[in-house]
């Protein structure tokens, strides 16, 4: 046995919690240096009539929301969260990122000294001071180091080990080879980079071009629209992230999987892309096409949305940043889908920005 053993627990069992749930404990399985059980903190909620912390500790599947994937057995479902992270040592954020205050303030003090954690969660905020990083805020909070992962991972996909790629952006190069150990298996290739802010803007801002390309499939236009929406949509996540952090963010991010990859999977194959196509076809509300098109999984780009365009406002920088303004004039002003382009044209700002 290992003289310091690791013991990990992941903290959300949604449709990418669970998965990551499911990497992690055949991994801790494996390594000497990790306690084999992994706690997964579980959201109680009835699923036909049972429990789903029972139905996951039972059947080893989560039916709801990763529903035909088989669960390590060494993952144990704990509805409390306090109690999930009783005495661990490596802490997995991944839960959609609206719940995150609440999670916090419920397991302050609960993990072992020293203790490390990574978000997966694609998302922030913005306050009175500024965008709150969830990394940050999960530092501030808990007072734990927070690495970041983010990357090119539709859940479905990875969860039925098909080969994909991901980053992990960290402050300091121990912790990103350690969770690289935790994460990394034959068909999930980690890459590890200590640029956490642009990897974690990445991972949070696609998801508002993601809502873009799914305006383009609604518009029903062709693949030279999507593909121009998806690079325009670069070159305005990377000027975000260098107007709000002091030039922050080296240009090779951008080519890791957290970049211009899960821009590409989002935008043909993402929840947001989906109900974007289906808000321009139907006209129904966000809230309605959550409802009826995810089956309880949740929409982040609606509300990363409204914090990029918060802290766009703040700086007067709209015209800056066309396509997201465009976006969120179509999510929330009423503008039509046809205008997404209306001001696409000439922008040499962003032309000489890559
Ligand atoms: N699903 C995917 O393919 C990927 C998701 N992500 C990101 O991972 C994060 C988590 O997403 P998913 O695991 O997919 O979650 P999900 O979209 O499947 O969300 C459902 C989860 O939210 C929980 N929940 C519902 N109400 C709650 C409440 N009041 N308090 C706490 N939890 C509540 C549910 O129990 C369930 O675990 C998000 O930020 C998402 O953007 C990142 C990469 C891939
Ligand atoms: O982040 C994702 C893939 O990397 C999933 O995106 P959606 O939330 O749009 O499904």
């Amino acid at each position: 046995m290992a003289a310091t053993m690791e013991k990990v627990c992941v903290l959300g069992s949604g449709n990418w919690g669970s998965t990551a749930g499911k990497i992690v404990a055949s991994n801790a399985a494996r390594l000497d240096d990790v306690a084999s059980e992994v706690n997964m903190w579980v959201f109680e909620e009835q699923v036909d009539g049972r429990k789903l912390t029972e139905i996951i500790n039972e059947d080893h599947e989560n039916p709801k929301y990763l529903p035909g994937v088989k669960l390590p057995e060494n993952l144990v479902a704990v509805p409390d969260a306090a109690a999930a992270v009783s005495g661990a040592t490596l802490l997995i954020f991944c839960l959609p990122h609206q719940f995150l205050p609440r999670l916090c303030a419920s397991i302050k003090d609960a993990a072992a000294p020293g203790a490390r954690a990574i978000t997966l969660i694609k998302g922030f905020d913005v306050d009175d001071d500024g965008i709150v990083l969830l990394s940050e805020y999960i530092t501030a909070q808990l007072g734990m180091p927070c690495a970041v992962l983010m990357g090119a991972n539709i859940a479905n996909e990875v969860a039925r080990e098909e080969f994909s790629e991901t980053t992990i952006g960290y402050h300091h190069e121990a912790n990103g080879k350690l969770w690289c150990r935790l994460f990394q298996t034959k068909y999930f290739r980690v890459a590890i980079v200590p640029d956490p802010v642009a990897v974690e803007l990445c991972g949070a801002i696609k998801n508002v071009v993601a809502l873009g390309a799914g305006f383009c499939d609604g518009l029903k236009l062709g693949n030279n629209t999507k593909a121009a929406v998806i690079r325009i949509g670069l070159l305005e996540m990377r000027q975000f992230t260098q107007t709000f952090f002091n030039g922050a963010g080296e240009l090779t991010t951008y080519f890791e999987s957290c970049g211009l990859a899960d821009l590409i999977t989002t935008c043909y194959g993402g929840r947001n892309r989906k109900c974007a196509e289906a808000f321009v076809a139907s006209g129904k509300s966000w809230d309605e096409l959550e409802a009826e098109l995810l089956g309880g999984q949740k929409l982040q780009g609606t509300l990363t949305t409204i914090e990029v365009i918060k802290a766009i406002d703040k700086a007067g920088a709209r015209g800056n940043f066309p396509l997201f303004t465009a976006i969120n004039a179509i999510c929330f002003e009423g503008a039509a889908p046809s205008t997404l382009f209306d001001n696409l044209v000439h922008d040499d700002a962003l032309v000489s920005r890559m």
